[in-house]
């Protein structure tokens, strides 16, 4: 192995020691920061994100809520917790952990988060704001991966970044992100011919199917920064990503583990995306 490993949990515990900092300072003002999280069913994954969540508000000072609701809860009894949240002045920042059971149709859970609360960044409106140039919030995970690639001072104005899966949460949003930075940036999908040819003109790749092993390291320009958003269990019970980490990580310059990597990020942006929230609140109220 050559690859620099990018440690995606120390980055996160700096990032959320700055935003304690924060939040000491909104309080002193007499604004407590709160974050909303609704969790509908019982997938363990989902369990542990949220109780994650939950914890590194806390650790960072933030008032936390955590609403459960069961399985099958009516999709018209989460739209009004939603319109609840959205009208608590104690809460800055609203997010309904995905996926949702299949009954619940959960673009219009999204659109019913007040936008201005929506610190997963996912509302509709907060996508348009991210693609014209102007972000309110932008989501986690792809926010978690340019502080990465900030911390490691990668270069990214003329760049080749090719990411690989297109979806709402991480895909496009972060196409977006790595355009604004003066990226060249390929967006491949599952339809994408010859995966390899593209995936080799990177100089920044981002992987994010949710197929374990879908890149290996035949497929990755020498010198690369690889970045692994995957997180898939094995049946024997093992994390592992969407990149064969060993083949990768003998060809790139440096590259994300999974656990360790992206995952913490997301954790530790949602932090950010909340005080700039609550800031934004405090700085209204001024006005
Ligand atoms: N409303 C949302 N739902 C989902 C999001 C999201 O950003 N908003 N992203 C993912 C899940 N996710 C956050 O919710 C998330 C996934 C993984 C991690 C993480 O820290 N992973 C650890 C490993 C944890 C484990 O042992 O399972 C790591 O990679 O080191 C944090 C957040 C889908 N849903």
């Amino acid at each position: 192995m050559s690859a620099r490993i990018i440690d995606g949990k120390a980055l996160s515990a700096r990032v959320r020691g700055e935003v304690a900092e924060r939040v000491r300072a909104l309080k002193a003002q007499g604004i407590t920061p709160g974050l909303a999280v609704v969790l509908v069913g019982e997938d363990p994954a989902s369990q542990v994100y949220v109780r994650n969540k939950a914890a590194a508000c806390t650790a960072a000072g933030m008032h936390s809520r955590v609403i459960p609701l069961a399985a099958d809860t009516p999709e018209g009894e989460l739209l009004d917790v939603i319109e609840a949240l959205n009208a608590d002045p104690a809460i800055h920042g609203i997010l309904v952990q995905l996926p949702l059971p299949g009954h619940i149709d959960t673009g219009l859970v999204i659109e019913t988060i007040s936008a201005a609360k929506d610190v997963d960044g996912f509302h509709v409106s907060n996508a348009g704001l991210l693609m014209t140039g102007r972000p309110l919030f932008r989501p986690c995970t792809p926010y978690g991966v340019m502080k990465m690639l900030e911390s490691e001072n990668v270069s990214l104005r003329g760049a080749e970044a090719v990411i690989v899966g297109a979806s709402n949460i991480v895909g496009k949003p972060m196409a977006m992100l790595l355009l604004a930075a003066g990226a060249t940036v390929t967006l491949c999908n599952s339809k994408t011919r010859d995966l390899g040819a593209q995936t080799r003109r990177a100089d920044v790749l981002v992987v994010a199917t949710g197929k374990p092993g879908i890149v290996t390291g035949d497929m990755i320009k020498p010198g690369a920064v690889v970045i692994d958003v995957g997180i898939n269990r094995l049946e024997s019970g093992k994390l592992v990503g969407d990149v064969d980490f060993d083949s990768a990580a003998a060809v790139a310059s440096a590259i994300t583990p999974v656990p360790g990597g992206v995952g913490p990020m997301t954790i530790a942006m949602l932090l950010v995306n909340t005080i700039e929230a609550a800031e934004r609140t405090q700085r209204g109220s001024a006005e």
